[in-house]
């Protein structure tokens, strides 16, 4: 058990499996629910996150169910039910367009192994009709510098739940990332990220909660 942490905190998490990751499809903003799966590993993140001991001011999640449910199964793990939510679709997963709902093995075979990376994993290459990762930070910014940041730099604890590519973008500002070092990060589901931020509200330090399942989360890293 580690002590009650008294700097400011700010914990991402990405939703738990959804029916549509579960079905291994485009999901963007379609809006499937948790799976049993998705469910517990919301449950574990909850319990992770309650092990730091962190009393949460206020907490941000998108406009989508799963992002949102799981939110909610966390702060009942924490038994903080009362923490005030905002919810936005500022910060829902990026839009896949017209790839959502395909599934991402056809859409493979349909479009070449490279083309479906190029969509999924470019910075600023959009699939057809929908966001690139630059298109999503594009709404992801604003949102952050002019409803999470001012809650931050109030030395509000903060929680936000939500998506792995609208997390990935906060993740950018956060690390203060270029758009070629993000494209190595990747968040898994229901995995909590802990940083510890500066009176100035930016990062000092980071905690991956959960050990890194089948993506190659870095250790604790110092952000200097
Ligand atoms: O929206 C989706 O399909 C997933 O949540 C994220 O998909 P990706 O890992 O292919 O970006």
């Amino acid at each position: 058990m580690t002590d009650a942490l008294t700097d400011n905190i700010l914990v991402l998490v990405r939703h738990g499996e959804s029916e549509w990751n579960k079905l291994n499809l485009f999901t963007g903003w379609r809006n499937p629910d948790l799976t049993e799966k998705g469910v517990i590993e919301a449950r574990v993140a909850g319990r992770m996150i309650r092990d730091h001991r962190v009393k949460f001011d206020i907490a941000f999640t998108s406009a989508l169910k799963r992002a949102q449910r799981t939110l909610d199964i966390i702060l009942s793990e924490l038994h903080q039910p009362d923490v005030p939510i905002i919810r936005n679709p500022a910060l829902n997963e990026r839009d896949y367009g017209a790839l959502s709902g395909l599934n991402k093995d056809e859409a493979r075979k349909k479009w070449g192994e490279s083309q479906v990376q190029l969509w999924r994993r470019s910075y600023d290459i959009a699939p057809p009709d929908g966001e690139s990762l630059k298109d999503t930070l594009a709404r992801v910014r604003p949102y952050y510098d002019e409803a999470i940041w001012p809650q931050i730099t109030a030395g509000k604890n903060v929680i936000i739940v939500a998506h792995g590519n609208s997390l990935r973008s906060l993740v950018m500002i956060l690390e203060n990332l270029s758009k070629d070092e993000i494209l190595e990060r990747e968040l898994a589901t229901g995995a909590p990220i802990l940083y510890r931020l500066g009176a100035d509200g930016k990062a000092i330090d980071r905690k991956d909660l959960l050990p890194a399942r089948s993506l190659a989360a870095p250790p604790e890293d110092r952000i200097v």
